[in-house]
């Protein structure tokens, strides 16, 4: 490989243009540049066999040398033409190759048969990089050039093209032009086809995360994505980051709202919890679903002051807000319970201390935040 292929001044970012779509498109058409190449060596072979006409082989090979440096030129730029899209200029591309191929033939007399043969080649290549109608368009244009010369050269110089002879190759025309339609609209729906089912793939994937990661009723974290985030975090505070609190919250009297207005109002003050914790909450804050109707929040670099005081502002936020969806007077309130973690090897322990906390706040007369005692040995 080369090794300064990508370097900011290499010889070959010099020569092909940066590293990417300029480059991959530079060096196809260097490719084309080489076929025409060939086909110029080949018709000077052909020349001194006294096959094919000196003069109007060199008017060709001028014709298609020229054109092939100019698209060299025109990728190598990036140059853009008006109207034309498609950076690789594809269709242009390719009409400029049918034309060279029509011109081809009526020059080549009796080797003409082979030049045919090279439309299909192009047409079948070009299927890969364009539509099915662009590939249907160029098939019958291939065609097309192909009869007018066939047809123009029957009656300038039937000797080395006689009608006869001509009529077979015009069939062998047709066929491949009918050929070249019909497997480009195949082509297409196989293409068109395999794009959907790309789309749905993607979609089908991001909903199973969705779903793998995401608590269905709430749409915040489940337990699962809950404690990925506390491993996640965890390993910061190793890396420096400052210690994180964590806070259980469990909504009072949840069974009374239940039982007094129906599950469905259950589901809906877990949703507006939800809901006012995300929006009343710091934005690193995070919450998850941890059961029922009791919820983990997780407040990283923050101290066990800051932690209260946030608690605090989301107790507030919730007795300002009554469930009015529910009932007008409809307030929820929760026990929570707040504990510092050390770290990775600190999760479950502080969220039990957490939660015994919390179980403390409910004993203590709910709608109140406790703090985990300080840990032995801190
Ligand atoms: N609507 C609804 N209810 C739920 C859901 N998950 C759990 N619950 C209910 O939440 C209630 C929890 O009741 P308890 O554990 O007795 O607690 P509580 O009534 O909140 O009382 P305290 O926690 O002591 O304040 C039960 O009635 C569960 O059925 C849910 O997803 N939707």
């Amino acid at each position: 490989m080369d090794a300064t292929a990508d370097a900011p001044f290499s010889l070959t970012t010099f020569l092909l243009g940066p590293a990417g779509g300029v480059r991959t498109r530079t060096v196809m058409s260097l490719m084309s540049l080489l076929v025409f190449l060939m086909f110029a060596v080949a018709q000077h072979v052909e020349v001194q066999m006294g096959l094919i006409d000196r003069q109007a082989s060199h008017a060709l090979t001028v014709f298609g040398l020229t054109g092939a440096v100019l698209f060299v030129a025109m990728m190598r730029a990036d140059l853009r033409l008006p109207g034309i899209r498609d950076p690789s200029m594809t269709v242009l591309q390719i009409t400029f190759a049918l034309v060279a191929i029509a011109w081809s033939y009526g020059i080549h007399g009796p080797a003409r048969g082979a030049v045919i043969s090279i439309m299909l080649l192009i047409l079948v290549f070009g299927m890969f990089a364009l539509s099915p109608r662009e590939s249907r368009t160029l098939g019958w244009l291939g065609f097309m050039l192909l009869s007018g010369v066939m047809a123009y050269k029957t009656r300038t110089d039937p000797q080395r093209y006689p009608p006869q002879v001509e009529l077979i190759h015009f069939g062998s025309a047709a066929i491949i032009a009918a050929g070249v339609v019909t497997l480009s609209s195949r082509f297409g729906r196989l293409r068109t086809r395999l794009l959907q089912q790309r789309a749905d793939l993607t979609e089908a994937l991001e909903r199973i995360h969705r779903l793998a990661s995401r608590d269905e009723l709430t749409g915040i974290l489940n337990r699962r994505a809950m404690i990925e985030q506390l491993t996640a975090q965890s390993s910061h505070m190793q890396r420096g980051a400052r210690p994180m609190c964590l806070l259980v919250v469990d909504l009072d009297h949840f069974k009374r709202i239940n039982d007094t207005f129906g599950h469905k109002a259950g589901d809906l003050a877990l949703q507006a919890f939800a809901n006012l914790a995300t929006r009343t909450l710091d934005e690193r804050d995070v919450i998850g679903r941890w059961g029922g109707e009791e919820f983990l929040l997780m407040l990283p670099e923050t101290s066990v002051e800051a932690g209260i005081e946030r608690t605090e502002r989301l107790r507030q936020a919730a007795l300002r807000q009554p469930l009015t969806d529910v009932h007008p007077s409809l307030v929820i309130t929760f026990s929570a319970g707040l504990s510092p973690c050390r770290g990775m090897h600190d999760i479950d322990a502080a969220i039990e201390r957490a939660d015994q906390a919390m179980y403390r706040a409910k004993t203590m007369g709910r709608n109140r935040t406790e703090l985990a005692p300080p840990i032995a040995g801190a």
